[in-house]
């Protein structure tokens, strides 16, 4: 069934170009008014015109918004209701390239995030409704795939986002289910976009050294309204080329589990080494599921 786009309202930032003209165009078809916004006042003003041609100056509008002020959110986010009506949506796309430094990272990725996030929740969730789907990367579930020391700001700014985004389903009593919203995360592979080409000219360096294409602003588009079909919140998903979209499973919730349970059983047995690491974890994994796979042989035996 999947969360229903035709006749909602959607905000997107960062929608001048790139992933954000992409997904906007997107919630256009399927019959979403939008309100995009961008601090490219230039480039957001062409797009709004194009895209007014083709879909109506009633169902889309530019805003000039920057994700780190405050007083933007509020104004991007009254403009959006008064002249489209209530946000059910929100597209936190807004992004820089990794060159740009640490801090403006953080801030822009991370921190623009979290404001429109918690002024999401405000104003959606007094309808107890709506969806936040949060542009992260594959640069926010691992680190070190670039040489460059730089693109550990960007990794900690989309680590954070993920963060945020597990957090939706998994916090008890959940917080965030009170206001009926839910999150998800998209996290892209290299693809085709001004950022990277500011980050990389030659954008065939990245597909020698990694063995891999880079992913084109359309199938990136394609995923957001995969995971609204889906609607499984705090679902972060891995968007690599020539696979399938992956449900990217939550490694560190599952291994913390397994890793307090290796400690535990080692210290039953009587070996308390000062620290255990990834070969003993995985090697209680393997043991606990060779006796679980026994009892539940043994109880099929008995039952039948
Ligand atoms: N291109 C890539 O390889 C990947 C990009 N991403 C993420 O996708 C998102 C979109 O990036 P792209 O479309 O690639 O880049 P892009 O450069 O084409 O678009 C980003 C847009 O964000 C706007 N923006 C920058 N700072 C802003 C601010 N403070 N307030 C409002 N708008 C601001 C820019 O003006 C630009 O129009 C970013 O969050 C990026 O980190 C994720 C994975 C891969
Ligand atoms: C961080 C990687 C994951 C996805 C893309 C991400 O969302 C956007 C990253 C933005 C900027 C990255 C710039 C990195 C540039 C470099 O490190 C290049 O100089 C190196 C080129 C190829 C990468 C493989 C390698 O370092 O050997």
């Amino acid at each position: 069934m999947g969360y229903q786009i035709q006749g909602n309202v959607a905000i997107v930032t960062g929608g001048s170009q790139g992933f954000g003209k992409e997904f906007t165009k997107l919630l256009l078809k399927k019959g979403a008014k939008v309100a995009f916004s961008d601090i490219n006042v230039e480039v957001g003003r062409q797009t709004e015109s194009d895209l007014q041609k083709e879909f109506g100056k009633e169902n889309v509008i530019f805003v000039r918004a920057d994700v780190t002020n405050d007083e933007d959110w509020t104004s991007l986010w009254d403009e959006a209701e008064m002249k489209l009506g209530a946000v059910a949506i929100l597209v936190n796309n807004a992004g820089i390239g990794a060159s740009l430094g640490w801090e403006r990272n953080v801030d822009i990725m991370l921190k623009g995030v979290g404001k429109g996030t918690f002024l999401a929740l405000d104003r959606m969730g007094k309808n107890m409704s709506g969806r936040i789907i949060n542009i992260a990367s594959i640069a926010g579930i691992a680190s070190g795939f670039t040489s460059k020391i730089e693109v550990s700001g960007y990794t900690m700014a989309k680590h954070g986002v993920i963060g945020l985004t597990r957090s939706f389903p998994r916090a008890r009593p959940a917080p965030f289910s009170k206001y009926g919203v839910k999150a998800y995360a998209l996290c892209p592979w290299f693809a085709d976009t001004q950022l990277l080409r500011e980050e990389i000219s030659d954008l065939s360096k990245i597909e020698r050294s990694t063995k891999t294409r880079v992913l084109t602003v359309e199938e990136v588009g394609k995923s957001l309204l995969t995971a609204l079909e889906k609607d499984k919140d705090g679902a972060c998903y891995l968007i690599f080329p020539d696979v399938p979209l992956i449900d990217f499973p939550n490694c560190n919730e599952n291994l913390f589990a397994l890793s307090v349970a290796a400690g535990w059983i080692l210290k039953k047995a009587g070996y308390e080494p000062d620290v255990i690491g990834w070969p003993v974890v995985l090697a209680v994994g393997a043991l606990l599921l060779i006796i679980f796979y026994y009892i539940f042989a043994i109880l099929k035996f008995m039952v039948w």
